[in-house]
């Protein structure tokens, strides 16, 4: 029969069942979308497309008894103990099983004239999603996002199916059940899946409270819950086109659920339905197809968080984070591409990291100081003004940690993307051609926000000085008021303020180290940056104990970190940290030995006589030291040199 002739059927089986299509629309086939709404005329704003009655829907309420708004139309009940095991936690498997049985009852079911017109079970081009897709072309989305959920959905429908066989090869009524195959009952998953509304958006309570009786309410929790999800006949021809421009209704008076649309459409143009805000990822796996616009490509990003990390992140308000909905979205994040590139002044030009991936990451990498910052003020959201007064908060270690940390986690994201990719090929055919350009897509968007992330990181290694130096990328925004101070650029300042220390503390670095001066940094951050570190921040606060006022004066920004230091980790000191030396074994002697040689400069003979003052002379101050080595440098790879740096605040002050 000529496909017109069938979808004027559908339209005729519908109309004298009250499901109705507006005059000025029809119902056409398009070769991209299928089965498509066009405008026969100009179709006015507020016109109702469809309305479609209750009468003509299917779900799983059609498959329970005592109803008359949602009826069976005749067919065989399923047993008892089917439908009492799964009607409250899985209804929706109820519903798959009554649209397997109804395509096996064929003619003789009362949707026939709809079923016949959905992709059947041997057309897999058709029913378009990823799981119907031959091997050689789910090979395509390798590496992707799309790739996970596709083997999650067909372990999870072939679990449904055995649960539903078993209870229905018991009983001696149906005896038929071999004829539910896992192929059909992928099929039935896929129709609903790429078609059906959610039940607590159509279904009404009003049509339930009177045909439902004493089960009433538990049906209406399956409803509000979305346990199962509704097919709408006629309605659901509508397409996706990402732009919402349709009202969706329910009118319990008249038996109805309508799709309207609010903008005006001109003759002859397609009218689409919106299937609402989904990714390129989520419209591949979840309807076949994706949407030529970068607003819909998202990459998920999943972080792993510590139970310590977890804690933290659900103590801050700006977590918003419902327990018992899908757990595992908590920390998962997408990454679209937003504006990634055309900032606006001032801005940081991360606005399209979802909210809450970087204070999930800053729970994850936040040192003492933070963790107690963070536990102390639960309001604090950093991403709510992500500009360049992050910087200046009190999380920014932690915040370029985070950076850096996104950064890496992207590139491997990248790295995988382009393994898997390896050796693709061509596409042969619509499936791989969509494949490879979701791949593509995928990655323009990693690529997009690593370079944004690693520009950050960059610009923020220009941090030369603590007395007022802008990074030059960053001198229209003033102020930049943190940065990344690396061991060369810190020995450098040493040199250019104080260049009679400097030139002392360096030359028992070369003797030690057995090294020509001038020094090579580069060289020399490879195995030791985290000594120099210590003896770098030991050399500071032995200045500022000789020179006192006249150091705090001279270096008013760097004096903002130093107080901030001291203050900090006074708990710390409490609780023992300055007790021990925080160094790897093979560090021990070469800290021991630049620190003591330093001290005994004759340039520091007056915070010597402090020092020794002390019975343990300068071992707590070497403790400290390393202590705020420790936790206030960030790893970062720049210029291919992979190195701890010291994350520097200057504007903060106590
Ligand atoms: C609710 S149905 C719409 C009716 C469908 N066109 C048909 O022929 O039966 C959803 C399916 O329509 C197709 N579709 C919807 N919007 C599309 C689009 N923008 N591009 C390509 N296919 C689309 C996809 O196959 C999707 O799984």
């Amino acid at each position: 029969m000529p496909k017109q002739l069938r979808i004027d059927e559908l339209l005729e089986w519908g109309r004298s069942h009250h499901t109705i299509l507006h005059p000025s629309v029809e119902v056409y086939r398009d070769d991209v979308t299928g089965l498509s709404f066009r405008a026969k005329e100009d179709v006015p704003p507020g016109a109702k497309l469809v309305s479609c009655a209750y009468q003509t829907t299917l779900s799983f309420l059609n498959a329970i008894p005592y109803s008359f708004l949602f009826e069976s139309h005749g067919s065989k009940p399923f047993p008892l103990e089917f439908i009492s095991q799964l009607a409250l936690e899985d209804p929706h498997i109820i519903g798959h099983f009554f649209l397997m049985q109804q395509y096996l009852m064929g003619k003789r079911s009362f949707w026939w004239k709809y079923i016949r017109l959905l992709p059947q079970p041997d057309q897999p081009d058709l029913l378009a999603i990823p799981i119907w897709w031959p091997e050689a072309d789910r090979r395509f989305l390798w590496g992707t996002n799309a790739e996970p959920p596709v083997e999650i959905r067909r372990k999870l429908w072939m679990i449904e199916r055995a649960k539903g066989i078993k209870l229905l090869e018991s009983s001696p009524e149906h005896q038929d059940w071999d004829e539910y195959t896992q192929k059909l009952y992928f099929w039935a998953a896929t129709i609903f899946g790429t078609r059906s509304f959610r039940a607590s958006l159509t279904v009404p309570e009003e049509g339930l409270v009177e045909q439902y009786k004493g089960n009433h309410k538990a049906i209406w929790e399956c409803v509000t819950q979305d346990r199962f999800s509704v097919l709408l006949p006629i309605l659901d021809i509508g397409n996706h086109d990402g732009v919402n421009r349709v009202e969706w209704s329910k009118h319990p008076d008249t038996g109805h659920f309508a799709l309207s649309t609010c903008k005006a459409v001109e003759k002859g143009e397609q009218i689409f339905n919106y299937y609402g805000d989904k990714s390129n990822s989520e419209l591949l796996v979840g309807y076949g197809f994706t949407l030529d616009s970068p607003s819909q490509d998202v990459v998920n990003l999943k972080l792993v968080p510590s139970a310590e990390a977890i804690r933290l992140r659900r103590s801050q308000s700006c977590h918003n984070h419902r327990p018992t909905s899908h757990p595992e979205e908590e920390f998962m994040f997408g990454v679209r591409t937003g504006s990634l590139v055309e900032r606006a002044k001032g801005s940081l030009g991360l606005e399209s990291l979802p909210h809450g991936l970087l204070e999930a990451l800053i729970c994850m990498v936040a040192n003492n100081r933070e963790r107690r910052f963070i536990e102390q003020n639960p309001q604090y959201c950093l991403q709510v003004d992500l500009d360049f007064d992050s910087f200046a908060g009190p999380l920014y270690r932690a915040f370029f940690s985070a950076i850096r940390i996104l950064y890496i986690k992207i590139r491997l994201e990248m790295e995988r993307l382009h393994d898997t990719g390896e050796g693709l090929g061509s596409p042969s055919n619509h499936n791989q051609t969509m494949a490879l350009k979701y791949r593509t897509q995928q990655n323009s968007v990693l690529m997009k926000a690593s370079s944004r992330l690693s520009q950050i990181l960059e610009d923020a290694l220009l941090f030369k000085s603590f007395d007022a130096q802008v990074p030059e990328t960053f001198q229209n925004d003033q102020n930049f008021p943190a940065g990344l101070l690396t061991l060369m650029h810190a020995f450098s300042w040493l040199q250019a303020q104080y260049s009679g220390v400097h030139d002392s503390v360096v030359s028992i670095i070369s003797e030690d180290q057995e090294e020509d001066l001038p020094l090579d940094w580069r060289l020399l951050i490879v195995d030791w940056d985290n000594t120099y570190w210590c003896v770098w921040i030991y050399t500071i606060w032995l200045l500022w104990a000789r020179d006192g006022q006249a150091f705090q004066e001279r270096h008013p920004a760097f004096r903002t970190w130093l107080d901030e230091m001291r203050m900090a980790y006074s708990k710390d000191q409490q609780d023992g940290a300055y007790d021990i030396l925080h160094a790897s074994p093979s560090e021990v002697e070469t800290i021991n030995l630049t620190v003591e040689a330093i001290t005994n400069l004759p340039q520091f003979k007056s915070a010597r006589d402090i020092l020794m003052s002390h019975e343990k002379g300068w071992e707590p101050l070497r403790n400290f030291a390393s202590f705020v080595a420790k936790e206030e440098t960030v790893a970062v790879t720049s210029g291919g040199l992979e190195q701890r740096v010291l994350a520097i605040n200057k504007t903060r002050g106590p």
